[in-house]
């Protein structure tokens, strides 16, 4: 391909960025499109644009450098000025849009209104009835008041039923009453909920006359709309620091005695009337929908921070040189070793299989959405076993994937200089949030040993378990020849989860058989189960990449995406690094697939990964901008460090 058309060509760039940019085989910004899809792909550029004419929305020094205090004050100047901007800059009804436009100004380390977008707004989205909706909906899309998701409790989150927060019905008054009855009852870890939202959807169990009726979800008022002071009845505050996404407030709350109109249940579904009648929901579990909406979105965001680590360990990767591979010639780019090859490209590879894995999933949510709102419930099942899996299985392959990017980078990967300690803390949380993922694998696990029971009834499922059904049909890798075509990989790779599936299910037999009760019996086979969970989903990352790859118009692009696609399948198949051959048709293009994820400097806010590849000279321009440079001696080592040296100097002298 000539250079010219490589769109991230600049003039004054590292020239060993440029050598890289040189080589590539097709245009960046086709691919983008791809990644992407057209629409958002223009759009992101467009919202990088408008905020590079909004000062105020820049960071004012990169957030490794502050405190927590100073984080979430950045995080809350910025939605404040972005509220200003915002309508004009994104479709806010758009969350691929909005949520862009939050990893470009505020980050990835959370911000006030996190919650209020990804869960607070879906909850009442999907299980507000209208009048209710008319009531706090409009209110909250127009950021009049801040909300968030209330449901993880100090001693009980991935188990629902056991929710210990009580919301009892008061026919008299027609009120609920709200109550945090034990220690181990407090509502923990809801983001924004200790400091900025002024108001939740509370998860509470639902009791009538002394009958306890499960989870429901309740809108609570916590603080004051003008004061913002907490509300009577509640206690609320921040959990702390943690891991990463500090710049969020996830808080605690404990409820004493409050009461709350009959009208703040959440009525679209299950519904209580003024007498104490109770309507049941037409599925039992659409009250988790605003759940099933996080996870089905999940996906991209973790192929994107997956992308984030990628390009900044593969821009380095060009611009470090180490050691020799030829020792008559001069040290060699750190992305020739053979070994920084197979440390990066299967993730790459892996970065577009779940972007496209993820707005199949979104798609997907879309089309449940739809359906649901014509009254039928019958995509709920096979939409929440596919968000379970894929949910579970990307976030942990993007956080593999994260820390191999950061150890490509050496020493000055563990620098936050890099972004990827951030980078990692952010991917990681997402193996816990939502679900805990080896329990999200179960809940594929059931779906997928219900298919094997209707195969074994001679039943023929559809869909993404059709596979399932071809039982008998041998295939494995021996069977392979070379040049037949991905189908025959993919073939491969249905015998394997399809016999994994069936060893999983005969093994749950045989335990029932046994005489065990069903739960002993699942819960002595969900190793089993859960590998035949995580193959399933990888061969539908992989279906989807092949299919996907198909419909590529632009030839160039599709060549490349070709080659992620062999190497991807050969890498999942043999689930260890793949041939020399296809590091080595990669690696030519290996900065150009990167820079296909259009990450601005500004997004990354990483050194390492800068897009003209001047690493050094920044990485000590971060370096004197440290707070601990600011004075030659600091006043902690005064207060401290140098008496003790004194004192001690002192005694040896006595
Ligand atoms: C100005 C700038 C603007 C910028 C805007 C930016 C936008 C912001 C973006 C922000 C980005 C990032 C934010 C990150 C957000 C992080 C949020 C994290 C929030 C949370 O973590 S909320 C809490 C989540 N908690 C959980 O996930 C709990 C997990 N547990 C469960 O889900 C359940 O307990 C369970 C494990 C599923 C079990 O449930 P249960 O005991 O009720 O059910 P059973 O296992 O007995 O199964 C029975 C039956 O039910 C089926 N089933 C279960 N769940 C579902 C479901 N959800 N849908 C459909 N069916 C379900 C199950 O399959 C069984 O069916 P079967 O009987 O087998 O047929
Ligand atoms: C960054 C972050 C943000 C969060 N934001 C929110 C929020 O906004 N709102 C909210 O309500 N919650 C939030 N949470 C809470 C989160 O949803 C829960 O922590 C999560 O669902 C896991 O539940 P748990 O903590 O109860 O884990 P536990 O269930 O205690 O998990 C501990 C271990 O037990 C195992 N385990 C548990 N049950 C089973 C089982 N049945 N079978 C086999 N193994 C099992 C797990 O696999 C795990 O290994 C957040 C958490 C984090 C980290």
């Amino acid at each position: 391909m000539s250079a010219h058309l490589n769109a991230a060509l600049r003039e004054g760039d590292n020239p060993e960025l440029t050598e890289e940019r040189r080589k590539a085989t097709f245009d960046t910004r086709k691919l983008a499109d791809e990644f992407f899809g057209s629409h958002l792909a223009r759009r992101r550029r467009e919202i990088a644009k408008a905020i590079d004419a909004i000062p105020e929305l820049h960071d004012t020094k990169p957030l490794p450098f502050m405190t927590r205090e100073e984080k979430v004050e950045e995080a809350a100047r910025k939605v404040f000025t972005l509220s200003k901007h915002i309508t004009d800059i994104v479709d806010l009804s758009n969350n691929r849009e909005t949520q862009s436009l939050n990893e470009m100004v505020i980050g990835i380390e959370g911000m006030p209104i996190s919650l209020h977008f990804a869960m607070f707004i879906p909850a009442l989205q999907g299980q507000a009835d209208d009048e209710q909706k008319r009531e706090w909906l409009d209110r909250a899309i127009r950021m009049e008041i801040i909300g968030t998701y209330a449901q993880t409790e100090l001693g009980h989150g991935t188990n629902l039923r056991m929710l210990e927060t009580t919301a009892t019905y008061d026919k008299q008054n027609k009120e609920f009453i709200l109550n945090s009855p034990t220690l181990t009852s407090l509502k923990w870890w809801p983001g924004n909920m200790g400091k900025s939202c002024n108001y939740a959807i509370v998860v509470a169990n639902l009791i009538i006359d002394d009958k306890l009726l499960g989870p429901h979800s309740f809108m609570v008022q916590l603080r004051d709309e003008n004061s913002h002071e907490t509300m009577p009845n509640i206690q609320i505050g921040d959990i702390g620091p943690k891991m990463a996404y500090n710049s969020s407030d996830n808080g605690f709350l404990k409820l004493s005695n409050l009461r709350i109109p009959r009208r703040n249940m959440l009525m679209k579904h299950a519904k209580v009337q003024e007498d104490g009648t109770y309507k049941k929901p037409p599925h039992e579990k659409l009250a988790y929908s605003a759940m099933v909406h996080v996870r089905s979105h999940m996906i991209t965001q973790h192929a994107m921070l997956l992308a984030y680590a990628l390009s900044i360990s593969t821009r380095y990767s060009c611009i470090r040189r180490q050691g020799y591979i030829d020792p008559k010639k001069d040290e060699v780019k750190v992305i020739e070793y053979q070994t920084q090859q197979h440390r990066l490209f299967p993730h790459i590879a892996r970065a577009y299989a779940f972007a496209f894995a993820g707005t199949e999933s979104i798609r997907k949510f879309e089309i449940m959405k739809r359906s649901l709102e014509a009254g039928n419930i019958e995509l709920i099942a096979d939409l929440h076993a596919l968000t379970s899996g894929l949910k579970a299985v990307v976030t942990y392959l993007a956080g593999q994937g994260i820390e191999q990017a950061r150890q490509a980078c050496g020493g000055h990967g563990y620098s936050m200089a890099s972004y990827m300690g951030e980078i990692y803390g952010v991917g990681i949380a997402g193996c816990t949030y939502e679900g805990e993922n080896l329990v999200m694998m179960q809940q594929l696990g059931r779906y997928l040993i219900k298919a094997v029971k209707s195969v074994k009834e001679g039943k023929k499922p559809t869909g993404y378990v059709a596979y399932l059904a071809h039982a008998g049909q041998r295939h494995s890798l021996i069977d392979c020849r070379p040049n037949e075509g991905y189908a025959e990989h993919i073939r491969a790779f249905e015998h394997i989860a399809r016999r994994q599936t069936f060893r999983a299910a005969e093994r749950l037999q045989k335990y029932e058989n046994s005489g065990l009760s069903t739960e002993q019996a699942w819960n002595n086979c969900t190793v089993e189960l859960n590998r035949a969970s995580r193959l399933h989903t990888r061969l539908f990352i992989a279906c989807n990449f092949y299919e996907r790859v198909l419909d590529v118009e632009d030839m160039a692009v599709r060549e490349v995406l070709e080659d992620l696609l062999h190497l991807h399948l050969n890498y999942e198949l043999i689930d260890i690094a793949s041939y020399a051959l296809e590091a080595k048709k990669i690696r030519p293009n290996a900065v150009s697939l990167v820079d296909s994820w259009e990450i601005t400097d500004r997004e990354h806010r990483s050194v390492l990964g800068r897009r003209d590849g001047h690493v050094y000279e920044n990485l000590f321009k971060w370096a004197k901008s440290s707070d601990l440079n600011q004075n030659d001696v600091l006043p902690s080592h005064k207060k401290h460090l140098l008496p003790m040296m004194l004192n001690a100097r002192k005694q040896s002298k006595l």
